[in-house]
């Protein structure tokens, strides 16, 4: 079986930040990924992972609350916004630093076009030239649930990380938008899998635990097994009752 990390941004949300680390080792967890830390006390949040002994596996780059509807979704591709999104990246590695942050995401934004494209590919070079011993990596996000997000396809993750081809550059595979995206989350995970850093798993619809809708999870956890990713698979999604109730995926 995979091995699989909390996301803490979505479970345990009855609990303040800092006692979700604890509520995750507590049940059974060995990391744990946090989209929004800034608005945390990193050294407070350090200590809790510490007394917990609990990976902190990825955090995403700012802004902070990609949860406001009305925020924006990163800015990686967004031709205008080049300066705010190497300046948010620096304050993502101080982060990072405190936290002892395994990898961090960048997201794309809302663009689109070659001049989009062109930004997308100069920022995550230089991202991942300015940071070489910091795993990075891309998501592919459905445009149903992201409305004009840049990285909604994963041919195009897949272009733009060979052409960079940056050893500290990776795909971040969410199982529930590449059911979204592509339909066929095993298919999709087998032609891709050698360029995952991360995953994240969802199921479909609801975007609830695995098991509670259409994605095929055993024969998914088979797919990575097989394909020898020994990364975290993280728990990306909104618990249908309590978190704790909703754990038995693990053993499917
Ligand atoms: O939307 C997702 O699936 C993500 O993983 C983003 O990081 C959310 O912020
Ligand atoms: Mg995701």
């Amino acid at each position: 079986m995979p091995r699989f990390c909390a996301n803490l941004s979505l479970l345990f949300t009855d609990l303040p930040m800092v006692e979700r680390v604890s509520a995750a080792a507590a049940a059974g967890f060995e990391a744990v990924e946090i989209l929004f830390p800034y608005e945390e006390n990193a050294a407070e949040l350090s200590r809790a992972l510490k007394a917990s002994r609990l990976k902190l596996a990825l955090i995403n780059a700012p802004p902070p609350n990609y949860a406001d509807p009305e925020g924006p979704r990163g800015f990686a591709a967004v031709p205008a916004a080049k300066d705010r999104f190497r300046s948010d990246f620096r304050r993502t590695l101080r982060y990072a630093e405190t936290l002892g942050v395994e990898r961090i995401h960048l997201m794309a934004g809302v663009a689109e076009g070659a001049d989009a494209a062109a930004v997308f590919a100069d920022n995550l070079a230089w991202a991942a030239a300015t940071a070489p011993n910091r795993q990075l990596t891309i998501e592919p996000i459905n445009s149903d649930d992201m409305p004009g997000y840049f990285l909604d396809d994963f041919a195009v993750a897949v272009a733009v990380l060979q052409d960079i081809g940056a050893p500290n550059l990776s795909l971040q595979f969410d199982a529930y938008h590449a059911h979204r995206i592509i339909g066929d989350v095993i298919g999709t995970w087998n032609a891709v899998a050698p360029l995952v850093g991360h995953v994240q798993v969802a199921d479909f619809p609801g975007r609830h635990e695995p098991g509670t809708g259409v994605i095929d999870f055993p024969g998914f956890f088979a797919a990575i097994d097989a394909s020898g990713y020994d990364g975290w698979v993280s728990a990306e999604y909104h618990p249908l009752k309590s978190t704790e109730a909703g754990l038995g995926w693990r053993k499917i």
